[in-house]
């Protein structure tokens, strides 16, 4: 879909309100919390805010969050675990506004974040940014995988495969996959007006991916840690618009 110039106030609002409950949750991160606790808390505040969960009954999910610890690659269901000192987490939440889609997610740490993790992070988050950077009309999607890819391989880390973005706007998910690999020049060319997210996946070891008996939650099979972020991007006549931006600059651990 090739969006409207009014579109994009639709696609930030909403994707500010998500920025906002992701900014808001860090202070309910902490070493013996439970991952349901944290979802509760995103569920009360999506209403809190006027909105509504895009996952909560989508595929039959029935969480307002993902939570993705340490080894889960992506769709963590939110439990009874209880978080440990040192553990990192991918929570991801998509709300919608106005019927618009604001999907987004960041990286969290329990505690003391490990020095393996925090590289791990700060990889994860510069892929995605510049995957983000690729983004202007003209350039293709195999331009925004390769940015993502040559990097974090170059850091001797490994992309995940099973797992792409997706266009969004006023459904959740809609063509073209987002693959966070790729070749310049190659697949799609961006246009001005579409809507879609970036959420490359990084894993410390192997790419490989497996999902368990739960039929959600996606681990890498080396157990190695993985790593995510997520933005929302509207492709602009010179560039790009990040929807999902933290208005607090709060968009990884470090910013505490
Ligand atoms: C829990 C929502 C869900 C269910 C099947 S795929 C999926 C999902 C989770 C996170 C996302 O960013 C996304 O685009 C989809
Ligand atoms: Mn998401
Ligand atoms: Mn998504
Ligand atoms: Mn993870």
């Amino acid at each position: 879909t090739i969006h409207q110039e009014a579109d994009f106030a639709g696609m930030h609002n909403a994707g500010q309100i998500t920025a906002r409950i992701l900014d808001e949750i860090a202070d309910h991160v902490f070493p013996g919390q439970t991952t349901g606790e944290i979802d509760r808390i995103i569920e009360a505040k999506v209403i809190e805010y006027g909105t509504k969960s895009a996952t909560i009954g989508y595929k039959g999910y029935q969480h307002a969050s993902c939570i993705s610890v340490n080894h889960v690659v992506c769709h963590g269901i939110p439990g009874d675990k209880k978080l440990k000192d040192g553990d990192i987490l991918n929570i991801d939440v998509t709300v919608i506004a106005d019927g618009w889609f604001g999907d987004s997610s960041r990286m969290y740490v329990a505690g003391k974040l490990p020095r393996k993790a925090e590289r791990l992070i700060q990889v994860t988050h510069d892929a995605l940014m510049l995957g983000i950077e690729a983004v202007k009309p003209g350039n293709t999607f195999g331009d925004i995988g390769h940015a993502i890819q040559t990097y974090a391989e170059a850091q001797r880390m490994s992309v995940v495969r099973d797992f792409c973005g997706h266009g969004l706007g006023r459904v959740f998910h809609s063509p073209p996959n987002v693959l966070h690999y790729g070749r310049p020049g190659t697949g799609p060319r961006l246009e001005e007006g579409m809507f879609f997210t970036i959420e490359p996946m990084i894993n410390l070891g192997r790419p490989e991916t497996k999902v368990l008996a739960d039929d959600w939650t996606a681990v890498t099979r080396d157990k190695s840690l993985s790593a995510q972020f997520e933005h929302s991007i509207g492709v602009t006549s010179d560039g790009f618009e990040i929807f999902t931006l933290s208005p607090a600059g709060k968009f990884h651990p470090t910013y505490g």
